[in-house]
């Protein structure tokens, strides 16, 4: 069999910002493919102007993880590329060992020195992952797979050069060139449906469709653009319809469906609530929809709530454990975050607030037990009327903070109202701020 010219073919495909001279570290597993990469990488630095150096992750999970150490060693050491061998330490998190196992792998590469870190995927796992990515019912950013070109942080990109190469063109390669490498145990184990994929279905599929890994690679590039084009109108939709962290319902319905579901989607992943399905997304819209203006729809995600309240939905961490706590003050110079509360107390000069000798008394936060009520100019109002009055949703009434003096009177309810007998003319009004995840508004 010819000899493929894989070099020739990644000098033709070289990416242009790889003009001037950079470092690339190559992310070296001692298996076939990083290892021609190894090889092809050497031959480019006639034609290209680059330092190589290559980085090991020994997980430690293999028993023959020390033999893949010693391989990649002796392989830099006989070629003089720098190789750096990390160990690291596996810790499973609920989605398996693979997936823990590339999440230490990503953040070794991430720790590179160099300007570029390339991986050696090829077509045929570019194909898998496509093929897995629809088994498991994966959107367009699913189904784009993996790109050839991605920022990895904002120092270092992530390169993979082999994307349009053939598992058995590496092989010819490698054989052709007196190339020694291993071969993962675990890439055999019928266990991991990858391995299915490759060694009982895509035999069969090959036998009838040869370029099957083209195509496939074709729809992987389409539903890249396609991702990269909703992620643009997202972040439009994203700036137009969030204020505070509260995604506005009037802004949401002025859009067709399927923006509206990407917004969602969006809105709920930016707010830290964690991911929701496509089912659930469309479910709770449905709901938004029909819900009578006066209920509460609500939406359950992994890592919180939804709530809509008076034409807003806010989203709710929902993990606040408020306890009773003195605040010095210094807290009338510095603003200070209350993570057991959520939120941000800070103070401002303002006719109407707190007199000082309160504050330099000695004040304590306090949560709300139920039946407070607050002085005012005529009588003492519930605090629970305040909060409703102030708009306050009901899932944040019950974690608004009270302000208590030393003597154990409730002064303040931050954000809302100040007691009138604690007030004065050079006062300090009390600010509230719930957290209500990270910021995600335009401006
Ligand atoms: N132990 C390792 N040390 C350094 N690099 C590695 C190691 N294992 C894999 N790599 C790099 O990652 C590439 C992909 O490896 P592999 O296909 O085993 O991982 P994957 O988990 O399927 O891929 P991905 O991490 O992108 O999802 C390899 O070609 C190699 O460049």
């Amino acid at each position: 069999m010819k000899t493929p010219d894989l070099l020739q073919r990644l000098i033709k495909e070289w990416p242009e910002t790889l003009s001037g001279h950079f470092t690339l570290e190559l992310a070296l597993s001692g298996g076939l493919d990083s290892v021609v990469l190894l090889d092809l990488l050497l031959q480019a630095r006639a034609h290209q102007c680059f330092t190589l150096s290559a980085v090991h992750v020994h997980h430690g999970l293999s028993p023959n993880a020390d033999a893949w150490s010693e391989h990649c060693r002796a392989l830099c050491e006989a070629r003089a590329v720098p190789l750096r061998i990390e160990r690291v330490q596996v810790i499973p998190d609920g989605d398996g060992v693979e997936a823990a196992a590339r999440r230490a792998r990503y953040q070794v590469l991430a720790s590179s020195s160099a300007n570029v870190v390339t991986l050696a995927q090829h077509q045929d796992d570019q194909a898998e992952t496509v093929l897995l990515q629809a088994l498991r019912g994966g959107g367009p950013h699913a189904l784009a797979a993996m790109p050839r070109w991605r920022a990895l942080t904002p120092a270092i990109d992530l390169w993979r050069p082999l994307l349009g190469i053939r598992r058995d063109e590496l092989e010819t390669y490698a054989v052709a060139q007196g190339l020694r490498w291993v071969d993962d145990e675990s890439n055999t184990d019928p266990r991991y449906r990858r391995n299915w994929l490759r060694h009982h279905w895509l035999p069969v599929l090959a036998a009838e469709l040869p370029d099957y890994r083209v195509q496939l690679q074709r729809t992987a590039s389409q539903l890249a653009d396609a991702a990269a084009l909703l992620d643009e109108l997202a972040e439009q939709d994203l700036a137009q319809a969030v204020r505070g962290g509260r995604l506005q319902l009037a802004e949401l319905t002025r859009l067709s469906e399927p923006r509206q579901r990407q917004l969602l989607l969006r809105w709920v992943e930016r707010s830290g609530l964690g991911s929701a399905t496509p089912e659930s997304v469309e479910a709770f819209r449905r709901q938004l929809l029909t819900a009578r203006s006066d209920a509460t729809p609500q939406w359950r995600l992994s890592r919180g709530l939804v709530h809509r309240y008076r034409g807003e939905l806010w989203p709710d961490a929902g993990s606040a454990s408020p306890q009773c706590q003195y605040l010095s003050s210094a807290v009338l110079t510095t603003p200070v975050a209350l993570p057991d509360w959520q939120g941000v107390l800070a103070f401002e000069p303002r006719k109407g607030g707190l007199r000082s000798e309160l504050i330099e008394q000695g004040l304590w936060l306090q949560p709300r037990q139920g039946g407070e009520r607050l002085a005012l100019k005529v009588g003492r109002k519930p605090v629970k009327t305040l909060l409703q009055e102030a708009g306050v949703p009901p899932f944040l009434r019950e974690r608004w903070p009270l302000l208590v003096d030393a003597g154990g009177e409730c002064v303040a309810l931050p954000g809302v109202e100040v007691a009138n007998t604690a007030q004065s003319d050079d006062g300090w009004w009390p600010l509230w701020t719930p957290a209500l995840g990270p910021q995600i508004d335009a401006g």
